[in-house]
Parts: structure tokens; C-alpha cells; sequence
């Protein structure tokens, strides 16, 4: 699967602690984020994360390319509610995306912790079916 993590700056702490206690469910994964999230959890983990741009640069345009082609199959973004970001058009467009595609995005850490347990107990299978057939092909 294809996983996202972002994290805005109040919440980095939370993502990395996040990703710590799972890691070993991220690790069978493909794994991306934006550009600070992504270092961020790199020096704390493991991991291998395909960094993308810092969020306010466009990081979370670049992510939201990939869920228009429906390539990302799990976000997790711990959004800041109490803090207004000078990118809030980009983060609209984004979780616009993943309700365009069907995506399941997890905007904060209980909801993170329900989608990876699914992930974990192998519960993401309908996404490759997303993966392995067209748009409309698997409808008939
Ligand atoms: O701003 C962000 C998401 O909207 C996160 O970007 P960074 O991971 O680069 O801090």
C-alpha cells in the first residue's frame, strides 16, 4: 500500500510517536510524506520515507496528485484545528481529493490508530483491486 504522513508542526510529536509504536506495520510499506513530517520520522524510525515538499511549499499539492490518480491508498494527516495555516487552500484541496477518490484519510490520532489496526489485520485488500483494474472495469 501507499501510505502518506503529515504532520503540521504542533502535531510532528504526535506523528513521530504515532509511526514509533507502529512501525512495524508501516515498515511492509510504501511510504511518503511531506517534507519536514517525512524527516521528522526518518530520524526516528527506520523507515524509508519519499519526502515531498514542505506542506506551505506545495508538498501537499504534490501528495494530492498522486490520490487524483488514485495511487495513495492511506493518509494520515494530524492536522493543527487551533492554528490557522498560511496553506489552508491546499490542505482544503487535498482532503477534497481523498473524498473525490474514496480514500481513507485519518485526521487525527484515534482515527490513525482505527485505519492502521485495519491495515494490520490485512483489511486494505479492496484497494488492490483499485490498483489492479481501471476505473469501471471491476463494476461489471
Ligand atoms: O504543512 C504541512 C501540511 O499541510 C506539513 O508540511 P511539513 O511536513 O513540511 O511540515
Amino acid at each position: 500500500m501507499n501510505i502518506a504522513f503529515i504532520a503540521h508542526d504542533r502535531k510532528k510529536d504526535e506523528m513521530v510517536n504515532f509511526v514509533i509504536a507502529y512501525e512495524q506495520v508501516f515498515k511492509d510499506h510504501m511510504l511518503y510524506s511531506t517534507g519536514t513530517t517525512g524527516k521528522r520520522i526518518m530520524e526516528q524510525t527506520e523507515l524509508q520515507v519519499q519526502r515531498f515538499m514542505s506542506g506551505p511549499l506545495g508538498g501537499d499539492q504534490q501528495i494530492g496528485a498522486l490520490v487524483a490518480k488514485d495511487e495513495m491508498d492511506l493518509i494520515i494527516f494530524l492536522r493543527d484545528p487551533l492554528m490557522a495555516q498560511p496553506h489552508e487552500p491546499d490542505i482544503t484541496a487535498l482532503l477534497r481529493l481523498c473524498d473525490v477518490q474514496g480514500i481513507p484519510v485519518a485526521t487525527n490520532v484515534a482515527t490513525a490508530e482505527l485505519l492502521t489496526n485495519a491495515l494490520a489485520r490485512g483489511e486494505f485488500g479492496w484497494r488492490e483491486l483499485v490498483h489492479k483494474y481501471k476505473p469501471g472495469e471491476w463494476q461489471a
